[in-house]
């Protein structure tokens, strides 16, 4: 490793190379106003650069978040935009960032750091594992979607994109509390991302506008578009409904944009993006086939900075006095035996001398706990040991949540 290499804060100067230097990495530029609204949201401060002899050749960012756990929410280090230019990979530039991005984020008060992956062999290492996960759904509206049990939502109305901040934050600050995995959104991103429809961030010159479907309890954001490439001719295009998102406070809410969504005409199918794994919307129509999952994968990668903070911001859903002996090599603060006592679902976490009843790797305790993956199930991989009969299942069962976890921003 060259001494010249310096991690640090960009400055308001080194910006534009910062985003020159991920461009490159990430294989794909923005256009000067995308780069203006990612500087309007981007927290500067909280960047860290690679440096080699003044040449920015790493990049990597925080957002000061907070991210809905079971029973609460706690502030979480969202960590994104980490790039190593190909000239200097593999010697060690990422590891140094990650370093002082989880500094910055422990000085900061935040128990939890977060990430989506670009890909799975990377961030385990650092003791991220996944913990939520998000599935696209499809479905064709040939014949028709009735449900089951009909709604319809008088108080839905198409806004504004560009007043539609103020309505759309309010029911997505109920919604994202019922649901572990979600981030809260600052102002900036609503206008600078979820709601901006620049021309430039359209898929193709001419798309249609997205639009948003705004009720009491619930929205849509969506857009209606022609897909060419089968050939309109003779009618065998598809005209689809693409919802970005669909958020609903209340149950109700969600059936009703459902409703509304399968039933615009000359559409002949609907995409859902970035729905949870238990999505109630699939069991909502008459025919359980009508809705398919086309695409799945893992969403939010979790760290546990600080485990007393995070085992006492979330409520546990059976007592349990256990002793974990948590492996964390890279993480002196985190590494070693802990006693979990849970009782009355809240939870304290400390040290401890005692006999270990399991043994579970950071990565894992991470991926368990927003309550996705059983630890059972990490057991029977073989990836945590059982020292104390049935202390598996004890942690399973305080660790259970009513919602599969679910994250809605990819950042
Ligand atoms: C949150 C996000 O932004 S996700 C986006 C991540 N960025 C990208 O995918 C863009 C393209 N890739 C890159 O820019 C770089 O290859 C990075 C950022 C992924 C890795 O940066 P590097 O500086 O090369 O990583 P660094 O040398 O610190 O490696 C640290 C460890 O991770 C391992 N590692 C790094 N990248 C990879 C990978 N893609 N696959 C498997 N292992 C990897 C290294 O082998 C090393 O392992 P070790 O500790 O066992 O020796």
């Amino acid at each position: 490793m060259s001494d010249r290499l310096a991690v640090r804060a960009a400055t308001e100067d080194e910006f534009g190379a910062l985003l020159d230097a991920a461009a490159i990495a990430f294989h794909g530029d923005r256009s000067d106003a995308s780069r203006l609204r990612l500087r309007d949201r981007f927290e500067l401060d909280r960047s860290r650069i690679a440096l080699d002899d003044g040449q920015v050749v790493g990049t990597s960012s925080a957002w000061g978040w907070r991210l809905t756990v079971p029973g609460g929410e706690l502030p979480c280090a969202a960590i994104t935009l980490v790039t190593v230019l190909p000239t200097h990979r593999r010697r060690g530039i990422l590891r140094r960032m990650m370093k002082a991005l989880v500094a910055d984020a422990r000085e900061r008060g935040e128990p939890l750091a977060a990430l989506w992956a670009s890909e799975g062999r990377i961030y385990g290492r650092f003791g991220f594992g996944p913990a939520s996960w998000t599935r696209r759904s499809r479905i064709d509206l040939a014949g028709g979607v009735p449900l089951r049990s009909p709604v319809a939502d008088p108080s839905l109305r198409l806004v504004d994109l560009a007043g539609a901040a103020p309505l759309t934050a309010a029911i997505f600050d109920r919604a994202r509390r019922q649901r572990a995995g979600i981030m809260s959104r600052p102002p900036a991103w609503w206008t600078t991302r979820i709601l901006s429809d620049a021309q430039d961030e359209r898929p193709a010159d001419g798309a249609p506008k997205r639009l948003v479907a705004c009720g009491e309890d619930g929205y849509a954001l969506y857009r209606v578009h022609e897909d060419v490439a089968g050939g309109p001719v003779g009618g065998i295009g598809q005209t689809t409904v693409e919802v970005q998102e669909l958020i609903a406070a209340t149950p109700e809410a969600g059936r009703a944009l459902l409703a509304f969504l399968t039933s615009i005409d000359l559409a002949t199918r609907v995409e859902l993006h970035e729905r949870p794994l238990d999505d109630e919307l699939e069991l909502a129509p008459a025919d359980p086939r009508a809705m398919r999952t086309i695409q799945q994968g893992d969403a939010l990668w979790l760290r546990i900075l600080d485990l007393p903070a995070a085992v006492a911001g979330r409520s546990w859903a059976a007592d349990a006095d256990l002793v974990l002996q948590v492996d964390a090599p890279g993480d002196p603060g985190l590494d070693g035996r802990w006693a979990l006592r849970i009782a009355d679902g809240a939870g304290v976490a400390e040290r401890s001398e005692r006999p270990a009843d399991l043994a579970i790797a950071d990565r894992d305790l991470a991926s368990a706990y927003l309550g996705g993956v059983r630890v059972a199930a990490l057991a029977a991989a073989g990836v945590v040991v059982e020292h104390e009969p049935g202390a598996v299942a004890t942690l399973d069962l305080a660790l259970r949540t009513a919602r599969a976890p679910w994250t809605v921003d990819v950042f």
